[in-house]
């Protein structure tokens, strides 16, 4: 199995070279060469299957000569071994035909733990394996940095540096990159917003030498076992309500457009999705493409659901690839564009395709709190602001005959003071995080000044 850049300029990598490259050196982001296809009865037979069993048979095929299958077994199983829940990605009914995927249930209490546990994993037997060490440095709207720190802290061929902006993750996401005392662990503050710190990581990958010389390393859905370990809960989720002989529809709630590229990626391997419904906050700069054909950047709002507030989107580039037939040249003109003029304008061919799979809506901060308060009252479940932001996009498009499944992405205790405030519930964290507000914080706040971050880190690493 081979992965292509989706910049057309890159050398094709398999799996491991891919996992650990990151970014391509084209400036592009790595997808599969080709997307293998689970056979219907492959599907029908992971219904009521253990998490890990669906995780080695969505995976294999794409990770081929990388690791044994069962080498791979063995770190799916230590990957999953810490989640709370026995099923680890529980489903449960809101109401008739809607269904809430809980992913929270991992040690950072948010979905990228599905990942991370696992490319933790990979990463050390591939590094291993190799000789070598990495430097990873990732950005952060607050749950993909905890997520990282928690994977990769302690390690000693591993060091770990993560960009997060400045006042804009929620307490209990800051505290839990900032309290590890490990000094593998390196939590900056930028001084600017999450589309900020996400690209100076890709001004260090596209900064060759640099890369080269620290070892880059990407935890990002820059990365795609990232995107490939997400796809697994779709699949679950699918086969338990009856797929391959049913249709089954997600809303996602949506910022990097990694985790519903994950369920596109699910789509193209068999899976009978009927739409991937991208849900929005405030930041909606997807919603509009969808809706206008035009990805017009703007300046990033603050939002009870921070997680979510990115305006230049990683994963669509991956999607938009597809829908311009694969031409790596054409992306890359629309990345160009971007950049020079903060956005870029869709064909109506590739506007048209991407609104076969993808429909979208947008929850406003009202409606977010709203939503958690009426699903507490109705179903008692307590829900973060992202997962709401998704409950109530998917209410709106859901369809009467075709389940709907709601990812709910992260644990309401990480936003208790946003959730407290629609509901009157403070969210209490789980017993091993109680001392959390106790434990000792060390950050460091650096400007959004690639020279000044390339300098830190340098400086680091020498010690
Ligand atoms: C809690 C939560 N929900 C939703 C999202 C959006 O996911 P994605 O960036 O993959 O679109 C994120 C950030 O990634 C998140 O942390
Ligand atoms: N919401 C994310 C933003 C980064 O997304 P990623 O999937 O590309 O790592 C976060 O919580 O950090």
């Amino acid at each position: 199995m081979h992965y292509v850049s989706t910049r057309g300029q890159a050398p094709a990598l398999d799996f491991e070279a891919t996992m650990l490259a990151g970014l391509a050196r084209d400036g592009g982001l790595y997808v599969p060469e080709r997307i293998p296809e689970m056979a219907p009865a492959e599907i029908a037979a992971l219904a009521g299957a253990p998490y890990e069993e669906a995780a080695l048979r969505v995976i294999a095929p794409f990770t081929g000569e990388a690791f044994g299958e069962a080498a791979l077994s063995d770190m799916i199983e230590r990957a999953y071994a810490g989640f709370r829940h026995e099923a680890r990605a529980p489903l449960k009914q809101l109401a008739p035909n809607h269904f809430l995927l809980e992913l929270f249930h991992g040690p950072t209490l948010a979905f990228k733990d599905f990942a991370m546990q696992l490319i933790g994993q990979l990463f050390q037997a591939a590094l291993a394996r190799r000789g070598e060490r990495i430097c990873i440095v990732g950005a952060t709207s607050g749950d993909t940095g905890s997520a990282a720190i928690e994977a990769f802290r302690g390690l000693d061929n591993v060091d770990v540096f993560i960009l997060f902006p400045e006042g804009r993750v929620s307490e209990v996401q800051r505290r839990q990159m900032t309290t590890p005392q490990e000094a593998n662990v390196h939590a900056l503050a930028i001084e600017g917003d999450f589309d900020a710190a996400q690209a100076r990581v890709k001004d260090m990958f596209n900064d060759h030498a640099f890369r080269d010389a620290v070892g880059l390393a990407a935890v990002n859905s820059i990365n795609w076992a990232r995107v490939l370990a997400q796809t697994v809960y779709y699949v679950t989720a699918a086969a338990s309500l009856g797929a391959p002989h049913r249709p089954v529809s997600f809303t996602v709630p949506t910022g990097n457009f990694g985790d519903v590229f994950a369920g596109y990626v699910a789509k193209r391997m068999g899976l009978p999705i009927d739409k991937l419904v991208v849900a929005t906050n405030q930041n909606d700069i997807l919603h509009r493409c969808l809706t206008t054909g035009r990805y017009e950047v703007e300046g990033v709002v603050p939002s009870i659901s921070p997680s979510m507030d990115i305006q230049v989107s990683s994963n669509f580039e991956r999607a938009l690839f597809d829908v311009y037939d694969r031409d790596g040249a054409a992306v890359a003109q629309l990345m160009e564009e971007q950049k020079a003029r903060g956005g870029f304008a869709l064909s109506q061919g590739a506007l048209a395709r991407l609104r076969e799979v993808f429909a979208s809506g947008r929850a406003s901060e009202e409606e977010t709190r709203a939503t958690i308060a009426r699903t507490l009252e109705a179903t008692g479940e307590l829900l973060c602001p992202h997962s709401a932001v998704g409950v109530h996009v998917a209410e709106a498009a859901r369809a009467r005959d075709v389940p709907m499944v709601t990812l709910a992405t992260a644990h309401p205790a990480k936003f208790p003071d946003a959730v407290e405030a629609a509901t009157g519930v403070r969210p209490a964290l789980p017993p091993s995080m109680a001392n959390l507000y106790e434990r000792p914080e060390r950050a460091t706040t650096v400007p959004d000044d690639l020279a000044a971050i390339q300098d830190l880190i340098r400086e680091r690493l020498r010690r």
